[in-house]
């Protein structure tokens, strides 16, 4: 379809919005009493629901023309495929290839990496297994204890969701995580550990990125005081597609494991990335969570648009942002180990569709990713629910829960816990009319006054629309169809609003400017030839620092 077709697709959407606005959703169920099949797909044991958005049959077939339209079984093609999908970076985006199950070729730039994919696999593996079974110790032929990943963004959201998620399956030694460039980060980390026992890890698909690097000197120092200079090497590790920059830091070749060119970081957990989620839960557990992407991959691939979870959640997304113009969207396990989800999402979402321009450059005409927050239920509903149910402003909900937890004697916990989430979808979407809550009110004992005067505060206009997906529980399997389910739908979204969801230039000015800002700092100088407002706080900071008035 032409630019035209999409934007007559655009139009129509618009148009069918001013139609469908006035329905509530609940009156979408009493029209059709079957909308909860209808409207949510399984694969296996996952279910998506979204019957509580007010979606309908003529929104998702315009919405289906618009990811047509866009090409998004064709984007995702090349993206299997191993084209250069990343034009702005000239790469592929080949991340499935690291959880691909079989032997098939798999070409990028005509070159099949699979046996090089597999090899290096093969290389983390052996590094994992020895890990944990001992034969791979510290300098003394002390057992490693405990892993220090240090790394920041894709190269620490990743693993740290991962053993963070899977807690009853770490079997392993303890995995900790380093990644901000607040010493307060590495220094709390490393009290108490033992040198000894410790091995670092230092993650950086760059080797260049100065956070990662500061905290690895910082650990590098440390080790070096209890083990000496000669003894630190032993210790550490790294993970990056930069092996000439790990060796320049000291890190010896076989203790290099590589990052992929055409995998970007944030979609990189799959491969060497994953090597603390490796030694803490072992290598069975890191397949199976890697089977689940796979089993992902091959839903989004096979199954018809409309039935198809990553390209429904996209359409569900793109609906939300842009046809009814909510700004930013929240996801809510109620799934305690998915507490670092939200944070994982924000870069995998953010980072790859907060975009303005379109991947051949061109000024987007509409709006591209929307916000994403998020925090566990229950605690969410103490914090910021309050302006989910009454605020101004429509937050689309993606809410997650496992039917089961993994806690024997905790099944009234769990029959809580989802008790909960259902129950805050049915309140967004039910909500309680003024009549109503005066009616209840006063059967309660309540004046007549008091119980008109209070109705607007403790009303609610309900027709606030949700997602959830729910899924037996919390297994690597199942968390690994969770990231690429995410995945999917980022990629999905990015290819309808048309940017390049997979660069990430929008990072770089900060950095630039951190860069040369950094030695100002240091030496307490000011920057007369910057804006008067950093110059000013340069100022303040130095004398603050130096412990003077202001
Ligand atoms: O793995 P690296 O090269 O240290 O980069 C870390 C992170 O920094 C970013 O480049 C953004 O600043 C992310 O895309 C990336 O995941």
């Amino acid at each position: 379809m032409t630019t035209g077709a999409r934007q007559r697709a655009w139009a129509a959407l618009a148009d069918h919005w001013q139609d469908l606005q006035a329905t509530r959703i609940d009156e979408m169920f009493t029209a059709d009493p079957r909308r909860f099949q209808g409207w949510s797909v399984a694969l296996d044991d996952m279910l998506l629901d979204i019957s509580k958005t007010k979606l309908d049959g003529r929104a998702l077939d315009l919405l289906a023309d618009l990811a047509r339209a866009a090409g998004v079984p064709q984007r995702l093609e090349a993206m299997f495929a191993g084209e250069t999908v990343n034009a702005t970076e000239n790469r592929a985006a080949l991340h499935p290839v690291l959880r691909a199950p079989d032997q098939a070729p798999r070409h990028v730039d005509g070159r099949d990496v699979k046996a090089a994919v597999a090899a290096e696999d093969a290389r983390v593996r052996a590094f994992a297994e020895g890990v944990r079974d001992g034969t791979i110790a510290g300098r003394d032929g002390e057992p490693i204890t405990d892993v220090i990943n240090i790394g920041i963004g894709g190269s620490h959201l990743g693993p740290a969701l991962a053993v963070r998620s899977l807690r009853p399956y770490r079997d392993g030694p303890r995995v900790h995580f380093v990644a901000n460039a607040d010493g307060a980060d590495v220094s709390d980390t490393l009290r108490g550990r033992d040198p000894r026992r410790t091995l670092i890890i230092v993650s950086s698909k760059s080797f260049t990125t100065t956070e990662t690097l500061a905290n690895a000197r910082t650990a590098w120092a440390w080790s070096a005081r209890a083990l000496g200079e000669e003894g630190v090497a032993g210790h550490f590790a790294a993970v990056t597609a930069a092996t000439d920059k790990a060796a320049a830091f000291g890190i010896p070749a076989e203790r290099v494991f590589r990052m992929w060119d055409w995998v970007g970081g944030r979609y990189s957990v799959w491969g060497a990335v994953g090597l603390p989620a490796m030694i803490a839960l072992g290598t069975d557990a890191f397949d199976a969570f890697r089977a689940g992407a796979a089993a992902m991959d091959a839903h989004v691939r096979e199954a018809p648009l409309t039935r198809n979870m990553p390209v429904l959640l996209a359409l569900v997304g793109v609906w939300h942002a842009n046809v009814c113009g909510y700004p930013t969207r929240a996801v809510l396990p109620y799934d305690h180990r998915l507490n670092r989800l939200p944070g994982y999402l924000q870069q995998l979402d953010m980072e790859s569709n907060g975009k303005a321009v379109s991947a051949d450059g061109a000024a987007l005409t509409g709006h591209s990713g929307p916000i994403v927050w998020g925090e566990v239920g229950t605690n969410a509903q103490h914090a910021f629910f309050q302006l989910l149910h009454q605020g101004t402003r429509i937050v689309p909900c993606e809410f997650l829960v496992a039917a089961d937890g993994h806690e024997p004697d905790a099944r009234d916990h769990h029959d809580l816990l989802v008790a909960n989430c259902f129950a805050q979808a049915r309140a967004l979407m039910r909500g309680r009319c003024r009549a109503e809550t005066e009616t209840l009110l006063r059967q309660q004992g309540m004046d007549a006054h008091t119980a008109a005067r209070l109705a607007p505060h403790r009303s609610f206009a309900g027709d606030r629309p949700s997602t959830m997906l729910l899924y037996r529980r919390l297994d690597p399997f199942t968390l690994g169809r969770i990231i690429a389910l995410y995945e999917h739908r980022v990629v999905i979204e990015g290819t309808i609003w048309g940017v390049n969801p997979f660069d990430q230039w929008g990072v770089e000015l900060g950095k630039e400017l951190a860069t040369s800002l950094h030695g100002r700092v240091a030496a307490r100088e000011g920057a007369p030839d910057a804006d008067p407002s950093t110059d000013g706080l340069l100022g303040w900071r130095a004398r603050l620092a130096d412990g003077e008035g202001a």
